[in-house]
């Protein structure tokens, strides 16, 4: 479990998060959603203890990163959006490097590598170098390190940026596949489709500040609109006050979009008949369509 609990940061005179508080809990994905330079970032790296905030703490497994950094970041797996590895090093020698910080022997990083490096699929890629590997490899490189000291809670940032299908289905399962294992996990990304797909909720951040956190079934409930498309042969003027009775009505061209529909379909197509109903449908929402109703405040 992460319980973040009013963390502010300042990068010189400039407040970069604001009184940040939110929690994932055990089995739990939460989507971190925001534009660019919201703060998501830096939030996760106070997460992952590699930046202090200037007030608030953050407790991972009940452990506070700010008073007992070590012991805390050991629970909690980081995948960073930009690698911060040496390039020139091969893949399990730098992982068994790494490794030597959590206190495993060289012998026993090495049998972990082995076991960590088919369990993300770069098995028979343990010797390449780590400049060589794609950018999918490199993220699957990075997981595997996230795992060494196989931890509850995991900080994925951004990890399906540039990432081809098949890498991005692999994060959304392993995600999944921590969900199910009773484990968090903190799900940064612009990809806002893949977000709704996995998440339990979504922590929206803009500016530095949490604007709202939404479960994800209040979310759908938005998605799911009431909102129909009705493609029309034919319009004239008395289109929009036949659809008036039916919601709000807006004509572009000979598409007829009937936001808050409210009443019977079979009584607005014979209405409409006149006017050749070629298309009825109702439109879907997107958790993307939902983010930027928050921003604008129309949430
Ligand atoms: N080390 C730093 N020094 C000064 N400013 C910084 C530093 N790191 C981040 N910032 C600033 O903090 C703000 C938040 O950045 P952050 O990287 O956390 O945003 P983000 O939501 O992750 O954005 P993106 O989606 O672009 O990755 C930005 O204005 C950024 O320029």
């Amino acid at each position: 479990m992460i319980a973040v609990e009013r963390i502010s940061k300042r990068f010189g005179s400039k407040k970069v998060l604001d009184n940040v508080s939110f929690d994932v809990k055990d089995g739990e994905i939460a989507g971190f959603v925001g534009l660019n330079g919201a703060g998501k970032t830096t939030t996760i790296r106070i997460l992952a203890g590699v930046l202090t905030p200037n007030s608030g703490d953050v407790l991972i497994d009940d452990l506070s990163i700010v008073k007992e950094k070590e012991k805390a970041s050991m629970h909690v797996g980081w995948v960073p959006e930009l690698p911060l590895f040496d390039p020139n090093a091969k893949a399990l020698d730098y992982f068994v490097f790494i490794a030597g910080y959590y206190g495993i022997s060289k012998s026993d990083a090495l049998s972990l590598g082995k076991r960590l490096f088919e369990e993300v699929g770069l098995a028979g890629r343990e010797k390449d170098k780590l400049r060589n590997y794609s950018q999918g490899m490199k993220r699957r490189f990075l997981l595997a390190v996230s795992l060494i000291s196989d931890p509850k809670n995991f900080l994925f940032d951004e990890v399906l940026n540039g990432l081809d299908p098949e890498g991005i289905q692999f994060f959304r399962d392993m995600a999944l596949k921590f969900k199910k294992e009773g484990k968090s996990v903190l799900f940064s990304s612009h990809i806002l489709s893949e977000v709704e797909s996995i998440a339990d909720k979504v922590i929206f951040i803009h500016q530095g500040k949490i604007l709202r956190i939404m479960e994800m079934n209040e979310i759908r409930k938005i998605v799911k609109s009431n909102d129909l498309k009705i493609i029309l042969g034919k319009v004239d003027d008395n289109v929009l006050s036949i659809a008036k009775s039916f919601g709000k009505p807006e004509l572009n061209g000979n598409t007829l979009i009937i936001h808050d529909f409210n009443g019977e379909l079979s009584e607005l197509s014979s209405k409409l008949s006149p006017y050749e109903v070629l298309e009825v449908s109702r439109l879907k929402n997107s958790l993307e369509d939902v983010f930027f109703k928050i921003i604008n405040g129309e949430l």
